[in-house]
């Protein structure tokens, strides 16, 4: 009997086990599921948006099908879903299959959860939320986030709020050379002021925004999508707080016709994601997020780790290579900016001291 080749509507089976069935795929509920998003979790019970911007557009209240036993789906994820469809009260859809992701964001393995786990997918940007004081701003986190989103192949925008108790300048300074866009906000008499730019930097995209407590990322979130959480019922409406009772994602849609063009603009708040997983990340992939650095790194020897130490790492010849001190001054910031990233990875790098770097005459040559 020849097997129809798979499409988009099959769903993953496992093999095996019941070695003598035929493996009929087609399942004919299956063929007619629609491709849904996945804007929220709780308990088990997903929210998905049917016909994402559509002229259905409904929310629909879903769950997993069994068939894909524990594969996680989370905000972010495009679905293939089935049954009651409808999003009418009481109705329960079935999701049946996730759509491959482009992007994949981890949190951090905790001691609660030593795994580290999926919780944004398809997002193209990592939003830092930092404080410019109250709380201070901590290069070493944000260094952190930067390492997550290149990892994930994501960008990274840097949000600094608080632009009315500090000087913006030199986070700014630190972050644009390695290709981190920068917007910056403050509280007004007349609400934030700085919210066009952000509009700008988020329109037609879908970006994953993260901030420790009290920098301002609700505020923020507020301006963007008025009264979203009010409708989530995320927050509650007498404190203006989230309940932060888990860490899942939420997406949230903002609305910026003028500036979104064909695709939709979303915001996916983490409440309770401080952090994220980094143990796997390679060094290569990292250095990857830097074209000119990667170019560099293909004459490195064979799993060149990239590091000050790193025994003939071509980015240590590169700089000792400038034709003249300027221009070696710029490679060695940039390679320096590259290692603080990667050194940000482990717990080795203190963030009031960075590792040491060539001063522009003395360029770092390797001690091996
Ligand atoms: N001065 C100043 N204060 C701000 C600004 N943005 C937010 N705040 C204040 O900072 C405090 C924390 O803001 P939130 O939006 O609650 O911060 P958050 O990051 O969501 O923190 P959690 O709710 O704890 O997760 C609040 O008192 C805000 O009014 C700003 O631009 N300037
Ligand atoms: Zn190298």
């Amino acid at each position: 009997m020849p097997r129809r080749p798979l499409d988009e509507s099959d769903v993953r089976i496992r093999p095996g086990r019941r070695g003598s069935r035929p493996r009929t795929k087609t399942r004919p509920e299956h063929a007619d599921s629609e491709v849904a998003l996945v804007t929220g979790v709780d308990r088990g019970r997903y929210t998905v948006l049917a016909d994402a911007g559509g002229p259905d557009e409904r929310p629909v209240t879903a769950m997993k099908a069994r068939e894909l036993g524990r594969e996680r789906v989370v905000p972010g994820d495009r679905v293939d879903l089935v049954g009651d469809t409808s999003g009418a009260e009481g109705s329960l859809a079935r999701i049946v299959r996730i759509v491959e992701r482009t992007t994949v964001l981890r949190r951090t393995a905790d001691d609660s959860d030593p795994v580290e786990r999926v919780i944004v997918a398809n997002a193209d940007q990592l939003v830092i939320v930092t404080a410019l004081a109250d709380p201070e701003p901590r290069t070493r986190m944000i260094d952190r986030c930067v390492v997550a989103a290149y990892d994930a192949g994501m960008d990274a925008l840097l949000a600094l709020t608080k632009a009315d108790l500090a000087d913006p300048a030199p986070l700014v300074a630190l972050y644009e050379p390695i290709g981190v866009r920068v917007v910056v906000t403050s509280v007004g008499p007349d609400g934030i002021v700085g919210l066009d730019e952000v509009h700008r930097a988020l329109a037609g995209r879908a970006s994953v925004l993260v901030g420790h407590s009290g920098v301002g990322k609700s505020t923020l979130v507020n301006a963007l999508v008025p009264g979203a959480y009010r409708a989530t019922g995320v927050v509650n409406d007498v404190t203006g707080r989230g309940r932060h009772t888990s860490s899942s994602a939420i997406a949230l849609r903002v609305r910026v016709p003028e500036l979104e063009g064909d695709a939709p603009t979303w915001v996916i708040d983490t409440p309770g994601v401080r952090s994220f997983g980094l143990a796997h990340v390679d060094p290569s992939r990292l250095l990857s997020a830097f074209a000119d650095l990667a170019a560099v790194g293909e004459e490195c020897p064979r799993g060149c780790t990239h590091t000050a130490d790193a025994p003939d790492c071509a980015l240590d010849e590169w700089v000792a290579d400038a034709p003249d001190a300027e221009v070696r001054a710029a490679r060695a910031a940039r390679v320096e900016s590259f290692r603080r990233l990667l050194a940000s990875r482990t717990g080795a790098a203190d963030p009031e001291a960075p590792p040491v770097s060539a001063a522009p005459d003395t360029p770092t040559t390797p001690d091996a």
